[in-house]
């Protein structure tokens, strides 16, 4: 039997299954086409960018691996995304990071960034259906240090102040151009690595940084910003800690940015989606894998992302937020990486929303607790593969592990051969 027709048979079997425990398999699907990733654009090259002098990677976040093949330039890197994408079924964004920026051999400095270098970047953005999300980057600058913005050095904060507000102008520039907002995310490295007797002039300054960044008003972008536990030698202290950037979300109606690898081992960022939503616009996402630490490991369907997802749907709350990536492995083929990693996030979201969620909440209104137990439990076993794999036919990539095979014919013809 040809794969198509096992697929549709399949499929018409999981839509009878899924019916019967009052789910709609079609409106599912068409659910799912609406749901787009911002893909990071930093996966296909180590977090390298574009700047002249590239130096290593600083702000205690790290690549591991040597694995070949990695983007050495931007039509390299366009190149790599798009070859991703062609196996990620759907539409998506792509999640930009200033040091991306298109500069043409130019020395530009972080405080002197401005939309046209962004120009090439919104045209193939136009060219190729992918709307553009963006970050401002406090590392791997000499200026970047342990603290940014919230540097009690003056001209090193003005100078980190100034870099931020221009990528808010950046991020204007593209939510205008791609005639829906670009969703800019803000995180700053700054931080101690051992004691700080000064906790409270660190925030003062952070807090008073963002004012002055979030003082201009635009309409085609929206922040977010992104707190973390620590980083790599700055394990004792971090500026802009969880409960600094609630506050200040909850208090400045900015969105948060839950990063999936920025909290304790056993702290369930699901559990976090409710409690914002209550209090701040919408959320953005950076969907990862910690493994012990904030380690950036490609995501997989694991537990914490499924319930994480599942939370989403159960809040009702698929259009308040913005589904980002971020993670960064060197020690795999690149491609591979977007491709597993975005797949992984998608068959999250589709189990999420094929969970008969009316049937779980009739048994928890009625008190029948071990109905809902076994439910869920069954709901794990239910056919959403044959639902997964109609999603990836009917948007003509490539079904199951077909993926495997053409990742690796285009790392034998292209990546390979890059020095
Ligand atoms: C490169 C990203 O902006 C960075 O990973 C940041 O979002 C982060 O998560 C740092 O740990
Ligand atoms: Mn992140």
């Amino acid at each position: 039997m040809m794969k198509e027709e096992l697929v549709n048979k399949a499929y018409e079997i999981a839509k009878e299954r899924y019916a019967a425990v009052g789910v709609d398999v079609e409106k599912v699907m068409e659910t799912m086409q609406d749901f787009h990733l911002s893909l990071h654009c930093w996966q296909a090259d180590d977090v390298i960018g574009f700047e002249t002098g590239a130096g290593s990677l600083t702000g205690g976040i790290q690549t591991t691996g040597n694995y070949p093949g990695r983007a050495r330039n931007i039509d390299e890197l366009r190149q790599d995304i798009l070859k991703a994408a062609s196996y990620i079924p759907g539409t998506h964004r792509l999640n930009l990071h200033e040091i991306y920026g298109d500069f043409q051999g130019e020395p530009v400095d972080r405080d002197q960034v401005e939309p046209r270098h962004f120009q090439s970047w919104m045209d193939w953005g136009k060219e190729h259906n992918m709307k553009l999300d963006f970050n401002s980057t406090s590392f791997s600058h000499p200026k970047s240090g342990s603290l940014t913005l919230a540097n009690p050095d003056e001209s090193i904060r003005r100078f980190w102040i100034e870099h931020t507000k221009r990528c808010r102008a950046v991020a204007e520039a593209m939510g205008e151009a791609q005639g829906d907002p670009c969703i800019m995310n803000v995180w700053v490295h700054d931080g101690s690595k051992d004691i700080t007797v000064n906790r409270m002039k660190y925030r003062e300054l952070l807090k008073d940084s963002l004012d002055q960044i979030f003082a201009t008003e635009y309409k085609n972008m929206k922040d977010c910003i992104e707190s973390k536990v620590f980083g790599i030698g700055l394990e004792s202290y971090t500026v802009g800690s969880n409960d600094f950037y609630i506050g200040y979300g909850v208090s400045h109606n900015k969105m948060i940015t839950l990063d999936t690898g920025h909290f304790h081992p056993t702290e369930s960022v699901a559990d976090k989606v409710s409690s914002l939503l209550l209090y701040v616009p919408e959320l953005m996402l950076h969907v990862s894998r910690p493994i012990r630490w904030d380690s950036d490991h490609v995501t997989i369907m694991d537990d914490p992302t499924l319930e994480l997802f599942q939370e989403i749907v159960r809040c009702g709350a698929l259009d308040r937020v913005h589904y980002g990536l971020d993670y960064f492995d060197a020690s795999i083929n690149r491609i591979g990486a977007y491709v597993v990693g975005s797949r992984a996030a998608q068959k999250c979201m589709l189990r999420a929303l094929l969970e008969p969620l009316a049937q779980l909440r009739q048994y928890e209104a009625n008190g029948q607790l071990f109905e809902r137990l076994a439910l869920l439990e069954e709901a794990k076993a239910l056919p959403w593969n044959a639902v997964w794999d109609m999603f990836c036919l009917k948007n003509n990539v490539p079904v199951g592990e077909e993926f495997i095979a053409e990742v690796e014919k285009y790392e034998a013809d292209v990546t390979s051969k890059r020095g």
